[in-house]
């Protein structure tokens, strides 16, 4: 048996994520439940691999109640794999929970969706502005998600967001020319990576709008047939129709955080100065 499976018993996959599957494990020494990122290096180009190593230290530095925790890695070189344990959620993704909502014929009750929203706001709040746990080192390092979408965010068994896989992470040294890629879910892709300008963390802001936005009515805020069609409904800024029950102070939060103009959208620590988002963060710490 290799080192990995005489610490861990392997139990069922519960999902996929960037580079590999989830896998639900035990921890033999103390029978803790965790989530495994399996993950078959054999035929990595030597750029994905630098790209693997990037995540794994990012994951390491990120230690906040609202991102999944990382706590070890187990490289196996006999058979290329590399296991990332992290903290298991027990509660699945968002896509999950929109998807059982549209089976269901429900909408998420607006209280909810501002719970989620504030938890979202504090793990991004990290990534962007190390808050709290991260040592402020000399150059701020600013960490973009750059793959925020309803399959990246997870639920523990109290419903606590947990956003996961940093796959496509950037660390953004302050003065360092912006991370310029074109990555990023198309549905949520922003009119400023669409006009070839700079992921940065306005365009981590544009897709929370998308994704609460998603939370809201059950569809992403931008559909087409063709990428091409999407990326001209995306550069209009004009959405799909926003459920009426919900209330205009929310819609207000979403078109601010879908400003086509990056330098309009708030940063994620202009949201904690409003009131209604405070207040939501006290009722959850
Ligand atoms: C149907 N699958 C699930 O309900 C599910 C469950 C119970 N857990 C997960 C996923 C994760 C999980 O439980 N912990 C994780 C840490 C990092 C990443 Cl990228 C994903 C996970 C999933 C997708």
């Amino acid at each position: 048996s290799t080192e990995f499976t005489s610490h861990f018993e392997p139990l069922e996959v519960c999902g996929s994520g960037s580079f590999g599957l989830i896998r639900k494990v035990r921890r033999i020494s103390d029978g803790q439940i965790l989530a495994c990122k399996e993950i078959d290096y054999r035929k990595m180009s030597e750029k994905e691999k630098r790209q693997l190593v990037a995540e794994v230290n990012i994951l390491r530095e990120l230690k906040h109640p609202n991102i999944v925790r990382y706590y070890e890695r187990i490289i196996d070189r006999k058979n290329c794999m590399l296991y990332i344990l992290m903290e298991y959620c027990d509660g699945g993704d968002l896509s999950s929970v929109i998807r059982k909502c549209k089976q269901e014929g429900k909408y998420l009750q607006e209280d909810v969706i501002w719970i989620l929203l504030t938890q979202m706001l504090m793990a991004l709040r990290e990534c962007h502005h190390g808050k709290s746990g991260r040592e402020e080192s000399k150059s701020s390092v600013a960490i973009l998600h750059r793959d925020l979408k309803p399959d990246n965010v997870f639920l523990d068994d109290q419903r606590n967001v947990k956003l996961g896989d940093f796959g496509l992470s950037r660390t953004l040294s302050a003065g360092a020319d912006m991370a310029r890629t074109f990555v990023g879910t198309p549905f949520y892709m922003s009119p400023e990576l669409i006009n070839e300008s700079s992921y940065d963390m306005k365009s981590d802001v544009w897709a929370l709008g998308c994704l609460t936005f998603e939370l809201c009515a059950l569809e992403p805020p931008f559909q087409a047939k063709t990428q091409h069609a999407l990326a001209t409904k995306i550069k209009s800024g004009k959405t799909g129709s926003f459920p009426k029950q919900y209330s205009p102070q929310l819609h207000s939060m979403i078109k601010a955080m879908m400003h086509t103009n990056p330098s309009k959208r708030p940063t994620t620590l202009d949201f904690f100065k409003l009131e209604k988002i405070q207040r939501c963060q006290d009722s959850i710490e």
